[in-house]
């Protein structure tokens, strides 16, 4: 057996035993690398395992290149380190992902990069969490990799919210003659100039991806299924995630919604002519108890109107040249961008506690999710975006922390 602490030695061969110690975080993106910070920060050593090749990797391999934060920049620094003073108050995603590098590496936290963690299950007659990676590199699946045991009395889960994309099946798919991929690979509209291209969802990926494709002289179509909340992304020059957060401090959520919808109104005028429907719950209150992010637009709103972005309704079915519409309309693509959203993957390999839903959501609501039982934490599961990662972090490091200190004052 090997004793680790959060030096950077590479994983050990296959079939190895690893003890840690102090906590497993499962996770280097902004969760994983701000728990990890914090428990430094305060004497705790962690290893942290990640089933990627690189940090925050949904930022680096999953998302496209125009990106940016979208609240303003204090909502979303890490604890301890805040943005630079020359990053603008929406950073982009090149300056995000600088940053985090750089708090990774003041904090001097390493992770163990493709370890893609398999299972984790308490152990209750030793008290230890066994958690299984196996080395995302190997050329054949997962399954048979080479894997890791990592034992340890601390598990921390900050695998996130948008682990895992969501790829719907649709009738007749197979019969689509042209190229259908995941928004999560999309990195920016070039490919696509002169294409007609169907992107499924309007959230705010399939809206700005819509947004860029206009800028690359592509055709997009959008499909709007359902209702959804659109908000101007400013109001007089204010971050509207700035007003709601200021009003929450007075009014009850359910006011701050009824003044964040009537001034969209007022801003964005009637969207229903547009083809876009309001939900009937709140957007605060939809993105807190389902984690539906309400649109913050950028550009998108003026290309619908502008009739560069087609807006559709759903999709019964594909056929080669493009799709039937739920109202018997067919629409013509060459391309289909599904920008269908993502899910946690918790349930798939946290095995035997019942701390997570099956949805991969902590059971106990915010703010009291990040703690679970026999050393079990989470750190990003909050439906609050990065403030509510650091949230989490600074809890869960400073709980850690005191047990730490128990452990080793007995020793
Ligand atoms: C396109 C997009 C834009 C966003 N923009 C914003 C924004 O502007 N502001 C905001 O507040 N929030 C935003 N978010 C929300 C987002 O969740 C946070 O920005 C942030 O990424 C959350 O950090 P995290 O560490 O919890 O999760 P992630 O960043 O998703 O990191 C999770 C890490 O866990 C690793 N992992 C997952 N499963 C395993 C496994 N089984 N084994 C090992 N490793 C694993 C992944 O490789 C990944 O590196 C955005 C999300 C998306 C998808
Ligand atoms: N910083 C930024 O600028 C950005 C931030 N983000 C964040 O990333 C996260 C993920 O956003 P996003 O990728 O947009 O995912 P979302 O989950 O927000 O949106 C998914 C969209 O796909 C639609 N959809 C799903 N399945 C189907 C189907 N079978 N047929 C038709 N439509 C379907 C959904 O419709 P329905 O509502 O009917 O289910 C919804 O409109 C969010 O938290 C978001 O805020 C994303 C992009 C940019
Ligand atoms: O964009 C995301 O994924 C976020 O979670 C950021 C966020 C947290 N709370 C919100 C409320 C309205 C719009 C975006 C967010």
């Amino acid at each position: 057996m090997e004793a680790a602490d959060a030096s950077s030695a590479p994983p050990p061969a296959e079939g190895r035993v690893v003890w840690v110690n102090g906590p497993i975080v499962v996770g280097a993106g902004p969760g994983g690398l701000s728990v990890a910070a914090c428990l430094r920060a305060r004497g705790v050593p962690c290893v942290v395992l990640d089933r990627a090749d690189c940090i925050a990797s949904l930022w680096q391999r999953r998302t496209y290149d125009r990106l940016r934060l979208h609240l303003p920049r204090q909502f979303c620094e890490l604890p301890g380190m805040p943005f630079p003073d020359h990053y603008p108050e929406y950073p982009t995603k090149r300056q995000f992902v600088d940053y985090l590098q750089a708090y990774a590496e003041r904090a001097g936290v390493q992770p163990r990069f493709n370890q893609a963690v398999t299972s984790a299950r308490y152990d209750r007659a030793a008290g230890l969490w066994r958690v299984r990676a196996a080395d995302a590199l190997a050329d054949d699946d997962v399954a048979s990799a080479a894997s890791t045991e990592y034992i340890g009395r601390w598990l921390v889960v900050a695998t996130g919210e948008n682990a895992e994309r969501i790829v719907p099946e649709f009738d007749g798919a197979q019969d689509f003659a042209g190229p259908v991929s995941h928004v999560s690979e999309y990195k920016c509209g070039e490919a696509y100039r002169g294409k007609r291209v169907l992107v499924v969802g309007c959230g705010n990926s399939g809206m700005e991806v819509c947004l860029d494709l206009c800028d690359h002289n592509a055709l997009p179509s959008m499909v709007v299924r359902d209702a959804v909340h659109v908000l101007p992304r400013e109001m007089f020059g204010v971050a509207t995630f700035s007003v709601a957060v200021f009003l929450l401090r007075f009014l009850p959520l359910w006011l701050v919604d009824a003044v964040l919808v009537l001034l969209a109104r007022l801003f964005l005028g009637d969207l229903e002519k547009l083809g876009i429907r309001r939900p009937a719950g709140g957007p605060l209150e939809l993105k807190n108890a389902r984690g539906r992010t309400p649109v913050l637009d950028i550009g998108a709103l003026a290309r619908i109107r502008s009739g560069h972005i087609q807006v559709v309704p759903g999709i019964k079915r594909f056929f080669r040249g493009g799709a039937e519409l739920v109202d018997g309309r067919r629409v013509a693509a060459d391309a289909v961008i599904l920008a269908t959203g993502y899910h946690s993957n918790v349930p798939q390999w946290l095995k035997g506690s019942d701390f997570f839903t099956q949805e991969g959501y902590p059971r106990v609501p915010f703010p009291h999710g990040w703690k679970g039982e026999s050393g079990l934490y989470s750190v990003g599961f909050t439906r609050r975006g990065l403030s509510g990662v650091s949230s989490d972090a600074v809890k869960v490091a400073q709980d850690i922390a005191v047990e730490w200190e128990k452990q080793t004052s007995t020793r």
